[in-house]
């Protein structure tokens, strides 16, 4: 969390109208020593969007995150953050929030002491907002913050996260602890939050499907590099399903990108990488094979489940 005066634009709206870049990195790089937990990532985030960044564990995000935030330094490359390089720039007090599972508060501090640190530190801070956060996670404000359980502590994140209304917000895995119940009430808070004030928001998770709805763009990491940034909805056309004869299947898929194929008896099924066209479907029918949409999920797991680093989907689909 970070302090200091907001003098920034309005970040934007949800129907697009802005495309002022919020994140920008350009070969953006971090080895340690033998390890490059990212390699060569160059992004543009536009102002005012929900973004997700996704990715397997280990692939790089919150290496990513971090040198976003100024917590590290790349060893080749650039990060810019509202314009500005991030690390250790006061410019950048309480314009972005990062809310990350391992955050420490002081030793004695009890929740209601980090939510007065936090309207402190951040401009836009909003006390009603927090208040009615706290309540619907049902977290006790006089409890020390190191005696709360992981779901609370995970709350705790959020209920900050969303009422300091930075105008970058940056979650890694917020939901850690919190259980199904919880997770819903984060992301219907998020929404509201994001059409009430529009902001930048960056949203690292695993759970693609609870967060589908959410995500307006999808950076997908991939041992180390990025392999896909690209519009939400533009992800999830860019892949069918294909069921069928396994050989009709085949004949389908033929040339085409594969990220998954499953047999069960003589009957395939198959994610592609193709666009459900008039002339794609004309095929499917005269091969015998069904087409149906996908998930963003199911994009995801088949670009990143191969041992090697994936080939970007938007080079295969060109
Ligand atoms: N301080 C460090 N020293 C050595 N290796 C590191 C360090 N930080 C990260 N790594 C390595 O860099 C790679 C990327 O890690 P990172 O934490 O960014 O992944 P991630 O995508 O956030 O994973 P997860 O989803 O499991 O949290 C991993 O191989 C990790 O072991």
């Amino acid at each position: 969390m970070s302090t200091g005066p907001s003098t920034g634009p309005s970040t934007g709206t949800r129907t697009g109208a802005s495309t002022d870049v919020a994140i920008a990195t350009s070969g953006l790089t971090r080895s340690y020593g033998a390890t490059t937990a990212l390699e060569g990532a160059t992004l543009a985030l536009e102002a005012g969007r929900v973004h997700g960044l996704l990715g397997r564990n280990g692939a790089g995000k919150t290496t990513l995150l971090r040198l976003l935030t100024g917590l590290d330094r790349p060893t080749a490359g650039t990060a810019r953050l509202l314009g500005e390089d991030p690390f250790e720039n006061p410019r950048l007090a309480g314009r972005f929030c990062f809310v990350k599972e391992s955050q420490v508060y002081p030793e004695s501090f009890r929740v209601h002491h980090v939510l007065r640190a936090a309207s402190l530190l951040f401009p836009r801070w909003d006390d009603d907002r927090a208040a009615e956060l706290v309540d619907r996670f049902a977290l006790p404000t006089r409890r020390p913050v190191k005696k709360l359980s992981r779901g609370m502590t995970s709350a705790l994140g959020v209920v900050v996260g969303l009422a300091a209304r930075a105008e970058v917000t940056l979650f890694d895995e917020p939901y850690l602890g919190l259980d199904a119940v919880a997770r819903q009430l984060f992301y219907d808070a998020l929404l509201e939050e994001v059409a009430l004030e529009p902001r930048t928001v960056v949203l690292s998770t695993h759970l693609i499907d609870e967060v589908d709805h959410l995500l307006e763009r999808v950076v997908v990491v991939d041992h180390g590099r990025v392999v896909l940034d690209a519009d939400a909805d533009e992800v999830r056309g860019s892949a069918v399903e294909v069921t069928g004869p396994s050989a009709a299947v085949d004949a389908f898929t033929g040339g085409r990108r594969l990220l998954r194929r499953e047999v069960l008896g003589g009957t395939a099924r198959a994610t592609v990488a193709t666009r459900a066209t008039r002339e794609e479907r004309a095929r499917a029918d005269r091969l015998g094979v069904d087409l149906a949409p996908v998930s963003l999920q199911q994009v995801v797991v088949g670009l990143t489940t191969a041992a090697e680093p994936a080939r970007p989907l938007q080079e295969v689909l060109r």
